[in-house]
């Protein structure tokens, strides 16, 4: 298969929670050491990213050593208030190691609502990267109550990065999940689900294909994953939803390598779809 053209400045990168844990509970430091690699690579190259990072639960929970996500919503938030500050002493350990510095962002979608807190967010990840430091966002879980229990229809990491790439003009959001990409069904459900490299409209057939989370520790399943592509397309923008298992797949993403699954505008697709030929 051919090459992805991929024309890209600035991008937003997203990690879920199955990614950063491992299926015993524990913190997945590969996954953090080689995000933190293939970031840092990046920016030395002189593309501007933003991270937006879930995690917080899940390491807060491997901290206590806890095996069942608390039902008691501030059970959840003291949780995350634990596992927010270890997760980023890993990431700036990590990220150090390699050179780069970072700087963490506790945001809830509703600073984008108001023109004034929008502008600070913005003033501030500008300022960042002006300095090439990565911005590090995640929600503030001690605020952002609806995204925990999932009670609404928005709030979660997968809608917040598409929010946060579409006020900074990312070109790309990349979207790095515990599956490889969106399936015509649940491959955990279904062996013979079939991956859709490519998605140009977000028709009803590939909104019916998107079911929740199967795993332990992710929240928002496809449907979320979804509604961050919608929101990147309608923006003119582009999305790919890719492995989270080895993050240098971001490395690969960026020079046009065919993984995962693409979405965009269809007049951005003719360079893309030439590559399924
Ligand atoms: N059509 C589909 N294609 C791929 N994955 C799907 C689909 N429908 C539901 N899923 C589920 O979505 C999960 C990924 O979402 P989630 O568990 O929230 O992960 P993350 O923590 O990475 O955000 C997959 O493991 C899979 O079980
Ligand atoms: N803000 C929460 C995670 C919310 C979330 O969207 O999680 P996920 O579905 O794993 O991306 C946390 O850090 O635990």
């Amino acid at each position: 298969m051919a090459k992805r053209a991929m024309q890209c400045k600035r991008l937003v990168v997203k990690i879920g929670t199955s990614s950063l844990i491992h299926p015993n509970g524990k913190v997945n430091l590969q996954t953090i050491d080689r995000l933190a690699y293939a970031l840092t690579a990046l920016n030395n190259q002189g593309y501007e990213l933003v991270l937006v990072t879930s995690g917080a639960i899940g390491v807060g929970m491997a901290e206590l050593g806890m095996s069942k996500r608390p039902a008691v919503i501030a059970e959840q938030q003291a949780l995350a208030a634990i596992g927010q500050s270890e997760l980023m002493t890993l990431y700036t350990q990590r990220f150090s190691d390699y050179g780069a510095k970072i700087g963490q962002l506790l945001l809830t979608h509703d600073v984008f609502d108001y023109p004034m807190n929008r502008q600070h967010v913005l003033d501030t990840i500008d300022a960042l990267l002006a300095q090439q430091v990565i911005p590090v966002i995640n929600e503030n879980d001690s605020v952002a109550v609806d995204e925990l229990d999932h009670r609404t229809t928005f709030g979660d990491n997968d809608q917040l990065s598409a929010l946060v790439a579409k006020q900074i003009g990312a070109d790309l959001l990349v979207v790095l999940s515990d599956i490889d990409g969106l399936y015509d069904r649940d491959p955990n459900r279904h062996p013979n689900a079939a991956l859709m490299p490519t998605i140009t409209q977000l028709s009803a057939k590939v909104l019916a294909a998107a079911g929740g989370s199967s795993t332990r520790f992710g929240t928002g399943g496809m449907v979320t994953k979804l509604k961050a592509a919608k929101t990147m397309m309608r923006a003119g923008k582009q999305m790919v939803l890719a492995s989270g298992r080895d993050p240098r797949i971001v490395l690969q993403i960026l020079a046009g390598d065919p993984v995962g699954t693409w979405f965009g505008q269809p007049k951005q697709a003719a360079s893309v779809s030439q590559s399924f030929q």
